[in-house]
């Protein structure tokens, strides 16, 4: 396999974790999605705030990213689950990038409510190969899903 772009949004962490672990395995270039507008707010807030942008499909713009796509033929892709689908800032990666012809290697951050996350994310891919959609698990910030599947799953990439 030739070198992985690890892309996520990550808004309490849980999601960078994740990214970080499989480059620490794996190796690949981590590219982290940030929005312009930062989140703010309590926790509550930005959980209403989430849900009246997923019911608008609202596409927040992100900072610029630098990332030059010719190198990769492999996308690992983080988002956290957002009422049961995938971050709007990931909405707008995927919307706003061409990924024809890429691998991409989802994975979904949730507190076990996945929801529509990977089908929305194949509907947002369709010239791209979407495969081994991972959904890792946490209680907050504890890590639910065992580490031992994540490292098959990460093991499982690299064939
Ligand atoms: C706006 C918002 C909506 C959420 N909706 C869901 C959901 O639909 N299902 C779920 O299991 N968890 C939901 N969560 C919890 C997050 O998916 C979970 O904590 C995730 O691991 C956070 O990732 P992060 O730390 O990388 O931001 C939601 C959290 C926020 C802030």
């Amino acid at each position: 396999m030739r070198k992985a772009a690890i892309v996520y949004y990550s808004y309490t962490n849980n999601t960078k974790k994740i990214a970080e672990m499989i480059q620490h395995k794996m190796g690949g270039d981590l590219f982290e999605i940030k929005t312009v507008t930062p989140y703010t707010g309590s926790y509550n807030e930005v959980v209403e705030q989430g849900q009246k942008e997923i019911n608008e499909g609202f596409k927040p713009p992100i900072q610029p990213m630098n990332i030059q796509l010719e190198q990769y033929d492999t996308i690992i892709l983080g988002t956290p689950v957002w009422w049961y689908t995938l971050t709007p800032a990931v909405r707008t990666f995927l919307s706003g990038t061409d990924l024809t012809g890429k691998r991409i290697i989802p994975f979904a951050t949730n507190a076990g409510w996945l929801g529509h996350t990977f089908q929305d994310i194949r509907k947002l891919c369709p010239d791209s190969e979407v495969v081994k959609e991972r959904n890792i698990e946490f209680s907050e910030d504890t890590l639910k899903t065992s580490g031992k599947d994540i490292e098959n799953w990460i093991e499982g990439m690299l064939k």
